[in-house]
């Protein structure tokens, strides 16, 4: 590499203004936007019991983080603090936003989404309903379900991505289980969540719908921030990029599979007082 070289990317180096770069990244519509989550010192009281007791996270678009741990960890209840549905302190930033103290309605406008562990979905209406409602579309009730030929940009790319185009017009309540997750994750995707929380996702499905799934949150997780908490390690083995677990309101480890596997203290608690409950950390290791 010649001298000229070395000294042309040095000027470029000292031409950056970070603060600059900051506000192109920040920009809604600025294609290099990277969102992240950061949760630091995040705390939750149930009169007087300590749930979750000084939590520190940070996810980054493109990472599939899982939260694990045994039962009664706090995994949902940091869910609920970040999504407005527990009081809580600490600080929570997603998007350059502050989160703590806004009502949960705002926290949605604010482009985070969740599901809950039992599906949440208009059995009655059709798929494509059930996507325009969570779309918002503005339009009233009757002419919401009404049929219509033009489907809207984002309903359709929804349907496309969690692979019900097929069966847009059939009624929610006859999808199978693992579908009726795939459509909520869609009425996540057309409210336009860039983070999404995810609560046992996988819980009740076949191996096949599993695996679907997997690829479902892999593909979703490219252009948006995913956290998934779960107790089924195979599908964590298989599709996590990084784990947190928590034990007690704590975090107690944080890397990858394989660093999470080799942690001494995940493995303590998983094959120790853990080991009875769902989803042991034996299973971990
Ligand atoms: N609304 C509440 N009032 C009082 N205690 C609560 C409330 N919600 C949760 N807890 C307690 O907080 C602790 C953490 O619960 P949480 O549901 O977050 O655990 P978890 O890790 O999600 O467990 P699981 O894997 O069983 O879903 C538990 O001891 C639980 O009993």
């Amino acid at each position: 590499m010649s001298d000229d070289t070395t000294s042309a990317a040095d000027e470029v180096e000292v031409q950056l203004d970070p603060q600059a770069l900051e506000a192109v990244i920040a920009a809604p519509e600025s294609r290099f936007r990277h969102d992240y989550l950061e949760v630091r010192g995040l705390r939750v009281e149930f009169d007087g019991f300590v749930a979750v007791d000084g939590v520190d996270l940070t996810v980054t678009q493109g990472d599939l983080r899982f939260l694990i741990g045994p039962n009664g960890a706090g995994k949902t209840t940091i869910v609920d603090a970040i999504t407005g549905l527990a009081r809580c302190s600490g600080s929570v930033r997603f998007g350059g936003v502050d989160l703590v103290g806004r009502p949960a309605h705002r926290i949605v406008r604010a482009g985070v989404g969740r599901t809950f562990q039992t599906a949440s979905v208009f059995d009655e209406l059709s798929v494509l309903q059930n996507l325009d409602i969570a779309a918002g579309s503005g339009r009233r009730l009757p002419t919401l379900l009404r049929r219509r030929s033009g489907i809207p940009d984002e309903v359709a790319q929804a349907l496309e991505t969690i692979g019900l185009t097929a069966l847009a017009d059939a009624p929610a309540g006859v999808l199978a289980h693992g579908q009726k997750q795939w459509l909520e994750i869609g009425m996540l995707l057309v409210q336009d969540a860039r983070l999404l929380l995810l609560d046992e996702p996988v819980a009740g499905m076949s191996h096949a719908e599993r695996e679907q799934t997997g690829q479902l949150l892999r593909r979703i997780g490219e252009q948006r921030t995913v956290v998934v908490v779960e107790h089924d390690m195979e599908f964590l083995r298989t599709f996590a990029s990084s784990v947190t677990v928590l034990h007690q309101g704590r975090v107690l480890s944080e890397g990858s599979v394989a660093q999470v596997q080799a942690d001494p203290s995940v493995v303590e608690v998983y094959l120790g007082r853990g080991a009875g409950a769902r989803g042991a950390a034996g299973e971990v290791a």
